[in-house]
């Protein structure tokens, strides 16, 4: 289907936005302005961002919540421009080199994302909470040239031999440090950055993500692609008056979700951000009521923590939470509501591979009025729901896979054409592995995963990942690992193992060892010792089976 067809349909002659001859669901939802990316073919994300930061240099645009530093618009900028020019003529950082960013979410976390992609480096970001060999793949897979590491995670990067600057200065080593080179670089003592010469479609951003199958792939996204999920973040922030908002960071800056809010969009608005490195409840609580905080982008582990928490803290300020990166409960959303009857909320749906946000609740109202929706499609995006069976676009209220088409859609998994062409299509459908249905005012519902991805705290952690592991096991014969649910944390890895006859293997010596190998939130919390693993004849692991069985012997241990 030709762009020109999707922009002549008229949403509203349709219930939903579905047009019932090309079985597709425009989005009912519009940006103000035309698109920036279709008028500008040389524009980079570093550049559309920094352009629109406020002219009142003095605003605070980051708080440090352990440390109080705040950081203006007109630091923020200096930060940036002098950094580039350290990377560029200190390191000889060129355009297309990656820079492995490792670090908790920091003031100058924004700082070294804008500066490497103003000069058309590539970012990739990986969660410092994992281990050294998960680390050292991504170093080899991404092809990084430098890396950029938090003092306290440099030791895992080592063992790669990748060339490291620190992010602060600190007593570990010698190694060069942001902070330094900041200092050293100013803009008017170096010579000047030759002009980029970067286009919409070069690769800007490596995220990893396991998509709907297998272990973790790097998702490569293009400037257009930023570009375009910034747009609509802004247009987010000014459809809901969020302007003036105090905003609280927790979310990780190196998944999509943070990068695309704190590491990036939220500057083109002035918005002053207090941020948290590290994500603890009380903390959170503290910072609410100290810096006034009006607006969470959350995720649902931390909404119900809210709904649990006792009373006696001042919440008053808070007006708007968010959230996103795994499915918000339809009683936890009806409880806070109750709870907190003055906060907006309002629940969103995004992958890495849709750079972000797909769908989003635009009012509260609408919210209130499709309770367990997680809101419309985003200006821009089309959609398609999928019947798994026959490959039909299905009409409002029918369930299917969810397939959607955007700017904002990746360019590709990182050689894998394999990956890639199964997951989007020639006409550039990407397909998202969950299943859902559109109701007839055109509000996404997803009400079940048929990609194999399990959610734990709103991390995704690959079953074939730790299936791997569990086979190196020399007592272990088969293995499957399965996402059970679980109140807090969403989902939580639970593995069935087929051991060798006659050996002692425990469910803890397995936990132990699967937990010495992985980053803690992958981590399984349960084993289950089977007899064999139940697979399709063309041998795929039938984990629905084994979720049913585990079911099953939970409802009757209760008994
Ligand atoms: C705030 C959370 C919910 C809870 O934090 P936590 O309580 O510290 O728990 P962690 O999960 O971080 O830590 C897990 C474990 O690691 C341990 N740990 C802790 N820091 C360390 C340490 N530095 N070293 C080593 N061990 C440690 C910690 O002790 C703990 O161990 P254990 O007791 O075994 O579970 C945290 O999990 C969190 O930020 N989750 C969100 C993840 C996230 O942003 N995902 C987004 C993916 S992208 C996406 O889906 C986008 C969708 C989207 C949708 C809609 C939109 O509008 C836009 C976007």
């Amino acid at each position: 289907m030709s762009d020109e067809e999707f922009v002549e349909f008229q949403p509203q002659s349709s219930p939903g936005g579905y047009n019932v001859n090309t079985a597709v669901y425009h989005s009912l939802l519009h940006l103000d302005e035309a698109p920036v990316i279709s008028t500008r073919s040389d524009l980079d994300t570093a550049t559309y961002v920094l352009s629109q930061f406020p002219t009142a240099e003095s605003r605070v645009a980051l708080i440090d919540s352990v440390t109080s530093l705040r950081v203006t618009y007109g630091q923020l900028s200096v930060s940036i421009r002098s950094l580039a020019c350290g990377l560029y003529h200190a390191l000889g950082v060129r355009k297309g080199d990656v820079v492995f960013v490792l670090s908790a979410n920091c003031v100058l976390y924004p700082v070294i994302c804008l500066a490497v992609l103003s000069i058309g480096a590539v970012i990739t970001t990986a969660n410092p909470m994992n281990t050294e060999s998960e680390i050292g793949k991504q170093v080899r897979d991404s092809g990084a040239k430098l890396a950029v590491s938090a003092p306290e995670e440099l030791q895992k990067l080592s063992p790669t031999g990748i060339p490291t600057i620190l992010t602060t200065r600190s007593s570990y080593g010698d190694a060069l440090s942001v902070e330094e080179l900041i200092e050293s670089c100013s803009e008017s003592s170096s010579e000047p950055l030759p002009k980029a010469e970067v286009t919409p479609s070069d690769t800007a951003a490596i995220l990893y993500s396991s998509g709907t199958t297998g272990t973790s792939k790097g998702v490569v996204l293009t400037h257009s692609n930023l570009i375009s999920v910034i747009e609509i973040l802004t247009w987010c922030v000014d459809s809901t008056s969020s302007q003036h908002d105090v905003f609280l960071c927790f979310i990780p800056m190196f998944h999509i979700y943070g990068l695309v809010f704190f590491g990036l969009g939220l500057f083109r608005r002035g918005i002053t951000t207090v941020l948290m490195p590290r994500f603890n409840f009380q903390s959170m609580i503290d910072a609410i009521e100290k810096y006034k905080i009006n607006n969470i982008p959350a995720v649902p582990p931390v909404i119900l923590g809210l709904v649990k928490s006792d009373g006696g803290s001042d919440f008053s300020s808070l007006r708007r939470v968010g959230s996103g990166a795994a499915p918000l409960g339809k009683d936890v959303e009806e409880a806070f509501r109750e709870k907190f009857p003055w906060v907006e909320l309002r629940p969103g749906y995004g992958l890495t591979e849709s750079t972000g946000a797909a769908t989003w609740m635009i009012t509260d109202k609408d919210a209130k009025a499709h309770p367990g929706s997680c809101g419309m499609l985003m200006p821009s995006f089309y959609g398609k729901i999928v019947d798994v069976e026959t490959g039909e676009g299905l009409p409002p209220m029918k369930k299917g896979e969810l397939w959607l088409k955007s700017p904002t859609i990746m360019k590709e998994y990182l050689g894998n054409r394999e990956a890639t062409e199964a997951t989007i299509d020639e006409e550039g459908w990407l397909k998202t592995g969950d299943l859902g249905y559109i109701d007839e005012d055109g509000f996404l519902y997803i009400v079940d995963r048929i990609k194999e991805l399990i959610k734990h705290n709103g991390y995704q952690v690959a079953p074939a990942e730790l299936e791997t592991i569990l086979l190196s096991h020399t007592e272990i014969l088969d293995a499957a690992v399965i996402p059970i649910e679980d109140e807090a944390a969403g989902q939580i890895p639970v593995a069935c193992v087929v051991k060798a006859p006659s050996c002692e293997l425990s469910e803890q010596q397995v936990i132990q060892f699967v937990a010495s190998q992985v980053a803690p939130y992958k981590k399984v919390r349960g084993v289950r010792f089977i007899s064999a693993i139940p697979r399709s004849l063309a041998g795929k692991i039938l984990r629905k089976d084994l979720v049913s069985q585990f079911k099953q012997l939970q409802l009757l241990s209760k008994l």
